[in-house]
């Protein structure tokens, strides 16, 4: 059915063949020197970004995952980057982050995490800090709410922002483990997530429904929790009933020592 569409309607789909929301992300990334790529590991359904400057070849790794260290690995060189930083969003509870692996595989790589989660890292950061690559930088910005050390990156032009489980696609992480507060989640997506330009792109750590993208606009009008006042915004969040991540009980632990590799 797709194929009957005329290129303009897949881009109103915002279809990956339309050059849409995809190719527009790929396009905006290389004029300005920014190599950019969107990973994703599908038993936790967690992307994993990598941003490097063109001209400097420095790089950093958002939310790497252990299993597929290897592969961001051979990315790292195959396109000749040095990757200076692999940072994560937060405590996973869902999977082991890659960072403690990808440290061994790439020497001179340094995990970073916030000092706020409680874990080890080589760089514990807060709100405010700038992680530097060639001439792009990430501002740090504490989002608390799935848990307590949540963290968003955020480009320095506001073009694009890595929120972690803070805001994901029409949702949010959960905050029924890890310190997770409905109210204080509410307050870091409005305070510091939708502050942005309506035309900053959002990255998430997961997604469940086959989506990648998404805007600060698109989530101000039709994420289904967050567009709630925060009182009907509590109530969802405490009636979710999710279950438990499968992989909790080992990922967390293992995070908490920045995945199980670290010394
Ligand atoms: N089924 C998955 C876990 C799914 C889950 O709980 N996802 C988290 C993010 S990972 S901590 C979440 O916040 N989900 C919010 C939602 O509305 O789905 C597994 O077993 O790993
Ligand atoms: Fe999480």
């Amino acid at each position: 059915m797709l194929g009957s569409l005329p290129k303009a309607g897949l881009r109103a789909l915002g279809h990956p063949l339309s050059g849409g929301v995809r190719g527009y992300c790929a396009r905006a990334g290389q004029l300005q020197g920014l190599i950019f790529r969107q990973l994703f590991e599908p038993v936790s359904a967690t992307y994993t970004y990598l941003l490097a400057d063109q001209a400097t070849r420095e790089a950093v790794l958002i939310d790497p995952v252990l299993e597929k260290a290897p592969r961001d690995a051979k990315l790292v060189q195959d396109l000749g980057l040095n990757l200076l930083y692999a940072a994560n969003t937060h405590c996973h509870a869902d999977h082991i982050t890659g960072t403690g692996l990808l440290k061994r595989m790439l020497p001179g790589c340094k995990s970073v995490i916030s000092k706020d989660s409680g874990a080890r890292a080589d760089i514990l950061i807060q709100e405010g800090h700038v992680i530097k690559f060639g001439k792009f930088a990430l501002e740090t910005r504490s989002t608390p709410g799935h848990t307590d050390g949540c963290l968003t990156y955020v480009l320095q032009d506001h073009s694009m922002a890595f929120t972690g489980d803070a805001l994901l696609i029409r949702g949010c992480g959960r905050t029924d483990f890890q310190q997770g507060s409905p109210r204080t989640l509410y307050h870091s997506v409005h305070s510091k997530i939708f502050t942005l330009p309506d035309h900053c792109l959002l990255y998430p750590a997961h997604d469940y429904t086959g989506q990648s993208v998404t805007s600060v606009k698109e989530e101000k009008e039709l994420n289904p929790r967050l567009t709630k006042t925060l009182e009907e915004f509590v109530k969802i969040m405490d009636g979710l009933n999710l279950p438990k991540p499968a992989q909790i009980d080992v990922a967390v632990p293992a995070n908490l020592k920045c995945g199980i590799q670290d010394p």
